[in-house]
């Protein structure tokens, strides 16, 4: 008797009455609760909050200063999350009987839902009505219903698709994941990508970001394997979600990513309604038509959901929400994602805005037509350019936590430095000594080997003056090669040994001779003694000039 009165009195508060002041007469002319439409997507992919309606629902009287529970059904499109939610308002409304899931012949009404292969919600409905309800600890608590838009389908970007899912697991305290059939790999990325999207909206805590995450799994067919139901998709959840070892990283950071973003995961797994549900178009939801099975586990998956004992009030950085605070919330987390600042969900870092940007600034620098640059003078911009890609690149929001942004500041620097390399290259080859170099090294070759043959033929010494001789013709011939490379482009690798090998000899000479003259200096002066020039003098000289 008294069990039935505090049913009566807790449960049923606000569900025979309506409670909201609407504003607008025509817009609510039987004063009925409806789903309301407060998040819209546009046909541009913009977003828009409707604000006042939203106000409405969360700024009413006797609901506005209560913790709020929110309660949000997201995953892919035509997959029965609105069929789902109107069992859930059913149940809402009729707690107070243990029948609360009506009359056999009664249509399923609520947020609407329909069969066929095209999308019907769209954005995010909240319903009209927040219900009250006594928690066992004795606190009145607010319980919001969202459904929303399902992800994939054919008219939304990615990019929608993630911020609806991300703004209702943000904006919910339990999310229900609406999967079909299993949990495959995919489930679990897009849960990864979009939490992840949903992260970087908000403020760094070191509290996991979000509350309750329930996967639901829909047609569930192996019962042989786990059984329907809570526990036995708990037991399947812990082997999806188990991290091993010997497990690839990528199988890894997605779980370990999961684990992190909730305070609370669990599982369900619900058998298919029958094939009157699944394709009949003429079903309107009654449960005469819906599988037995099904029904007795929705008699059991809707009341755990939502018992005053399991439904979790809405906490952000470990402190309870209000209705109040839940609008706040709501108007600045969709700010976030009606501006630019945050990257496009597809790209998870923006790695190559600054990359193009360093390369073009080398460009300004030394490329194209630009004239031949000193190297210390490339080496000093390098490391100016190189500094501000990696600070556009520290300043840019990026996805995938701190670990694997790391991976790709790396990688970046890495790109920055070969681009370096190559303009270093492109800008030696400008330098005019630098491509004369080889033609002037093979033709000093073909001197020097000429006078020597000279003279070791006149003082006799044949074996020698043929052996000059020969490298001679070797160098008069590699000449012709390298002109005839440079000149038709061919058998660039040929030219690139030759280059090489010209080049370290110039080197060796060069260093030879400037050794030679640095030794031999006290000879030159001996030679040519001549009034003694004070260097310090000389170089005040020329600073003058
Ligand atoms: N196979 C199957 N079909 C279901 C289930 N629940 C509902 N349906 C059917 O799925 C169809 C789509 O239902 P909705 O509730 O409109 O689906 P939704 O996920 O809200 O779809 P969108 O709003 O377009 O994202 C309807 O024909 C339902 O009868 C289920 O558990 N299994
Ligand atoms: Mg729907």
């Amino acid at each position: 008797q008294q069990h039935d009165q505090v049913n009566h009195e807790g449960w049923w508060s606000l569900s025979d009455k309506n409670v909201y002041d609407w504003s607008s007469e025509e817009e609510e002319p039987d004063g009925r609760a409806r789903p309301i439409q407060v998040l819209l997507v546009k046909d541009d992919h913009t977003f828009e909050l409707d604000e006042a309606a939203l106000s409405r629902i969360l700024l009413a009287e006797e609901v506005r200063d209560r913790d709020v529970v929110a309660i949000s059904v997201a995953g892919a499109f035509r997959k029965g999350k609105s069929f789902l939610m109107d069992f859930m308002l059913r149940y809402m409304y009729n707690h107070a009987s243990d029948t609360w899931l009506g009359n056999a012949d009664e249509p399923l009404t609520g947020f609407s839902w329909r069969g066929g292969s095209e999308r019907e919600t769209t954005g995010i409905q909240i319903w009209s009505e927040v219900f009250l309800v006594d928690k066992p600890d004795g606190s009145k608590v607010a319980v919001l219903l969202m459904d929303t838009q399902g992800t994939f389908d054919s008219q939304s970007t990615l990019r929608d698709s993630a911020t609806v899912f991300a703004l209702s697991t943000m904006i919910s305290s339990m999310q229900v994941y609406n999967i079909s059939q299993n949990v495959q790999e995919d489930d679990l990325q897009h849960l990864q990508l979009f939490t992840e999207y949903g992260r970087l909206a908000m403020e760094e805590t070191f509290l996991k970001p979000f509350q309750s995450m329930i996967f639901l799994v829909r047609d569930w067919s192996f019962p042989y394997e786990f059984s329907y139901g809570q526990e036995g998709g708990m037991k399947f959840l812990e082997k999806r979600l188990k991290i091993s070892e010997n497990q690839h990283e990528e199988l890894q950071n997605v779980r370990k990513h999961i684990h992190s973003c909730f305070t609370n995961i669990s599982c369900f797994l619900m058998p298919h309604p029958g094939l009157k549900v699944a394709t009949n178009p003429n079903f309107d939801g009654r449960i005469k038509e819906i599988d037995g099975e099904f029904i007795n586990n929705l008699k059991v998956l809707v009341p755990w959901l939502l018992s005053p004992r399991n439904i979790d009030v809405k906490e952000i950085n470990g402190s309870k929400i209000t209705c109040r605070g839940l609008l706040e919330y709501f108007k600045a987390y969709i700010k976030i994602y009606q501006g630019e600042e945050l990257p496009h969900p597809k790209s998870m870092l923006q790695v190559e805005i600054p990359t193009v940007g360093s390369a073009f600034a080398f460009l300004q620098v030394c490329g194209g037509d630009r004239p031949f640059l000193a190297p210390s003078e490339l080496q000093a911009r390098h490391s100016v350019i190189r500094e501000e890609a990696l600070q556009v690149f520290r300043g840019v929001k990026k996805m995938g936590g701190e670990e694997f942004s790391r991976r790709y500041l790396q990688q970046l620097e890495g790109e920055i430095d070969e681009v370096f390399v190559q303009y270093i290259k492109h800008n030696d080859s400008k330098n005019i000594f630098h491509a004369a170099r080889t033609p002037a090294t093979l033709f000093v070759v073909i001197f020097v080997m000429y006078v020597a043959a000279g003279i070791t033929g006149f003082v006799g010494v044949d074996i020698i003056a043929s052996l000059c001789n020969m490298i001679l013709g070797l160098a008069l011939i590699t000449l012709c090669t390298w002109a005839y490379i440079r000149y038709s482009g061919e058998y660039r690798e040929l030219g690139a040994v030759i280059d090489q090998v010209a080049g370290a000899l110039w080197d060796q000479a060069l260093h030879k001779l400037y050794n030679v003259a640095a030794n031999h200096r006290h000879l030159y002066h001996h030679a040519f003694p001549g009034p003694q020039v004070d260097e310090a003098a000389e170089e005040q000289d020329k600073k003058r000039d």
